[in-house]
């Protein structure tokens, strides 16, 4: 008995200065940053104020280069332009792969998550679906889907009230309440039909079943403890994933559902066979382009269960991000009048004919300078720059030891005083040519930067621009209590708490709910 005792106490003394030696790693290398507790690192402040404002508060205390504990993981937050240009461009051999990601697949994890000579074959793979002829062939089918987006819009503001663009309606979904936007059905049904030539009807058909499966993936089941556990005890993933066949017997999760059609949709490709002519990313998995492959590096075509988890990657990354984009735009141009009355004389004085084409589209300056201060504004994606070492180096003076997390701080690195005067005011000129060379180089990433920054970012660009000119061609939009109001589109406080509400919760929840692929 004392001897099992005296094991359980010399255990538990173990236990205890291991918890207390992992917990003290930022103090060994020399970083400020919030205390941890001993059992769970950072995240019961992170489960408290949610991730962004925690690391907003953080910046705050500790300055621009700081370590957390995501739970069991060490993390180093860097805000600090020349730290970042090293990790993310100069030295990205050593920066290859992102932040590990609780609950991630082992096996077939998408574009996103890959790492390693995977990441670099499905890089090569899906770059050419993004060069600018493909987008440029992507362009009338974009444009479509606009024209319901228009009638929308016009049948709304026909009824002469004002109604709001970003909360357009607000239901129940499998138990749960569910915002929606009119822009969330247009960028999944562009998306849908340009990556999959999926006939997504989200627009027309608010029950559209392709709709309410993803809207569930970013509502109900971002809102998982789950998650939490596994970030905390990493070890508990592999009962996650033990439970994972279960869950799939009983086809609760909309994973499950969107992976069959893509799996239906695979089967319907394979049959067309090479010489069919689509464009989408499905044909170059299936058949990829020998054009970009070097000798060393032949292509092959991609399994099936590869092909979903592209394919899920890709609708994640296409949906929620642009018409999170779309929303700010437009409450900021509601907000900001000379903004949308310039914006709006630029696009009326290059759009002449009324017709937005792919060229002239291209040819609007200070648009391009308004979204570049939505997106410094509202970075939507700010917490998916992420990296981890590979091997141990030094930059300016901050030891990052081998396998150390790294988290992009774009937020605190788009609100700096130091690099923007006046930081949170929605000033486009910033971008005009004469300042935005005085722009300190890696302070602006809303798409990230280097090798693995977004793949889709002119695709998303084209988008949005599309989408904003030829609503204001015929629509202004206005706030509810404007006495000038013509009542056309209208939405209501898109503020922080909406950013949070849209680009915080959802990251690594959604994320990882691939691993059900
Ligand atoms: C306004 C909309 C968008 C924003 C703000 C955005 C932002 C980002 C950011 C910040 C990253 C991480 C970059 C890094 O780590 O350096 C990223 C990666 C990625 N984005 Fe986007 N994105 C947008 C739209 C899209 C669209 C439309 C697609 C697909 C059609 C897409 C596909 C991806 C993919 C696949 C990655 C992972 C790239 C890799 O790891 O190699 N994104 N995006």
């Amino acid at each position: 008995m004392v001897t099992f005792v005296l094991l359980l106490a010399a255990i538990t003394a173990l236990a205890f200065w291991y918890l207390r030696w992992h917990f003290s790693t930022f103090k060994r290398l020399g970083l400020q940053g919030p205390e941890p507790s001993i059992i769970a690192g950072n995240l019961p402040e992170i489960m408290k104020k949610g991730q962004l404002q925690a690391m907003i508060d953080w910046s705050k205390q500790y300055g621009r280069v700081f370590g957390y504990y995501e739970g069991w993981t060490p993390v180093i937050a860097v805000a600090d332009p020349k730290i970042l240009r090293q990790i993310l461009v100069k030295d990205f051999d050593n920066f290859r792969s992102r932040k590990p990601f609780p609950l991630a697949p082992r096996k077939a994890l998408g574009l996103f998550l890959e790492n390693g000579h995977q990441w670099k074959q499905s890089r090569s793979i899906l770059t050419p679906a993004f060069s600018t002829g493909k987008i440029k062939k992507m362009f009338p089918v974009i444009d479509s889907m606009v024209d319901n987006l228009e009638e929308n819009i016009k049948v709304k503001s026909a009824k002469a009230k004002p109604f709001d663009i970003y909360r357009y309606d607000r239901f129940r979904l499998k138990g749960l309440f569910v915002l929606d936007s009119i822009y969330q059905g247009l960028t999944l049904d562009v998306i849908g039909r340009c990556a999959f030539g999926l006939q997504t009807n989200a627009q027309t058909d608010p029950k559209d079943e392709f709709l309410t499966n993803i809207r569930f993936l970013f509502s109900g089941l971002s809102k998982t403890c789950i998650l939490y556990l596994v970030m905390l005890i990493p070890i508990f993933q592999y009962f996650v994933f033990a439970l994972k066949n279960l869950v799939i017997i009983f086809g609760m999760n909309p994973v499950v559902w969107l992976r069959n059609q893509l799996r239906e949709i695979i089967r319907i490709r394979k049959e067309m066979g090479s010489s069919h002519n689509a464009i989408d990313l499905v044909q170059l998995m299936l058949f990829p382009s020998t054009k970009y492959s070097t000798g060393a590096e032949k292509q092959r075509s991609m399994t099936d269960r590869e092909i979903v988890a592209q394919s899920l990657t890709f609708l994640l990354a296409g949906y929620e991000t642009t018409s999170a984009v779309l929303s700010f735009l437009t409450d900021l141009l509601s907000r900001n009048k000379e903004v949308q009355d310039r914006l709006c004389a630029e696009i009326d004085g290059v759009i002449r004919d009324g017709h937005v084409d792919y060229d002239n589209v291209q040819q609007l300056p200070y648009f391009d300078m308004v979204i570049n201060e939505v997106c410094r504004l509202y970075p939507t994606a700010s917490l998916i720059v992420t990296r981890q070492a590979a091997e141990s180096r030094i930059y300016n003076g901050v030891h990052i030891p081998a396998g150390m997390a790294i988290q992009a701080n774009v937020w605190a690195l788009h609100h700096d005083g130091h690099f923007w005067q006046n930081p949170e005011a929605f000033i486009p000129e910033r971008f005009s040519p004469t300042y935005k060379e005085k722009i300190v180089p890696y302070s602006f990433l809303p798409f990230g930067v280097g090798p693995r920054s977004c793949i889709g970012e002119r695709f998303a660009m084209l988008e949005i621009k599309l989408t904003i000119a030829r609503i204001l061609k015929n629509y202004r939009f206005t706030r509810p209590h404007d006495s000038d109001s013509k009542h056309f589109s209208i939405c209501d406080n898109l503020d922080y708490g909406l950013y949070r509400e849209r680009c915080l919760v959802n990251v690594y929840p959604v994320l990882s709910i691939t691993f059900m692929i």
